[in-house]
């Protein structure tokens, strides 16, 4: 990256060592009025975060300050202007206003590199007050078919689409939030038995893809039910749980809810399961189709979860999938 020079003439605020917040305001008008960054900052930004998230455990833990609040983010889907109402509604990510986004930040939505790498920058600039976790959209067999491939070649080259697929694989699954609150993207598992050391003790660094199976994939991919037991997946991969276990998971681990994402709801966010089972999704006009709205949680140092809905705004004439490669071309031979 040290040979590869930034032109003279490049209109932009410029990236040094570290991450800084005017690089960050001036990448976020870059990004409005439908500009890019270099791609040496590209790489740099994917660069630094792989090896920060990379190094943090599979369930990241943290706590709430006295003086701070935690926003709680679902799905996004490269909807980066709705995602920007978000925050001038809520707030920008700050010292001690922490944000975590639960996963499905990319695809669909057809401003997915710009929604990454915003995160990405956040991620950077305070890695202490800011989490990610994996969503299955973070995952190659996603990306090659609902967009965020084709879009980081169409806007970047394909090196950027691979450093961002190593990153993905380095993401946490997992966040415990003051071990009251265990967010994850998809859901809990085909097995009782399962406790937080469980996905502590998780090597998601031996398993880049979450394959058909196993812990990694049932925590991106199972849906809850309301009927009592567990069920099929109607996604063809994992499955759904109901309220008892749900129940049983919380009582066994002392946790109040689990906080999943990963399915539209009307209202932006359900809670479901007598209210240990909460669903929240922060695309709202989800595709430009679904006429949900978004929402996300704001959480206090007293943990309480306080929900807020939003509508989509306006964004420029691109259709979501704008960038999907057609299953002909991207099949691999
Ligand atoms: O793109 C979505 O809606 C989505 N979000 N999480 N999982 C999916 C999905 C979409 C198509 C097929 C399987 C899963
Ligand atoms: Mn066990
Ligand atoms: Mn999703
Ligand atoms: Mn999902």
């Amino acid at each position: 990256l040290d040979s590869m020079v930034v032109d003279a003439d490049y209109d932009g605020v410029r990236l040094e060592e570290e991450m800084t917040t005017e690089f960050i305001t001036d990448m976020m008008e870059r990004f409005k009025n439908g500009k890019k960054i270099h791609k040496k900052y590209v790489y740099q930004i994917v660069i630094a975060v792989q090896k920060i998230v990379y190094d943090e455990p599979t369930m990241v833990e943290m706590e709430i300050e006295d003086d701070a609040t935690l926003t709680v983010c679902g799905d996004t889907h490269g909807q980066f202007f709705d995602l920007m109402e978000l925050f001038r509604l809520n707030g920008l990510p700050t010292e001690k206003h922490y944000y975590l986004f639960n996963g499905d930040f990319v695809d669909r939505g057809s401003w997915s590199t710009e929604i990454a790498l915003l995160l990405y920058a956040y991620k950077w600039l305070r890695p202490s007050q800011f989490f990610i976790n994996r969503g299955n959209h973070e995952t190659d067999d996603m990306n090659r078919v609902y967009g965020f491939e084709g879009e980081c070649k169409a806007k970047y080259n394909d090196r950027t689409f691979k450093l961002f697929s190593e990153s993905f694989s380095a993401l946490p699954l997992a966040t415990l939030i003051g071990k009251k609150y265990l967010v994850l993207h998809g859901g809990l598992f085909s097995d009782d038995k399962i406790t937080l050391d469980d996905i502590r003790a998780l090597n998601r660094h031996n398993q880049r893809q979450p394959g058909q199976a196993g812990l990694m994939m049932e925590m991106l991919w199972t849906d809850p039910q309301t009927e009592p037991g567990r069920g099929p997946s109607k996604r063809g991969v994992g499955m759904q749980f109901g309220p008892d276990v749900t129940r049983r998971f919380c009582e066994k681990n002392g946790l109040s809810a689990v906080i999943r994402s990963h399915e539209v709801r009307m209202e932006g966010y359900e809670e479901e399961h007598d209210g240990k089972c909460i669903t929240v999704f922060s695309a709202p006009r989800y595709c430009d189709s679904t006429e949900n709205k978004g929402a996300y949680i704001n959480i206090g140092p007293d943990y309480k979860l306080e929900f807020h809905k939003f509508d989509a705004v306006p964004h420029p004439n691109i259709k979501p999938m704008a960038y999907a490669q057609s299953s002909l071309m991207s099949a691999t031979y």
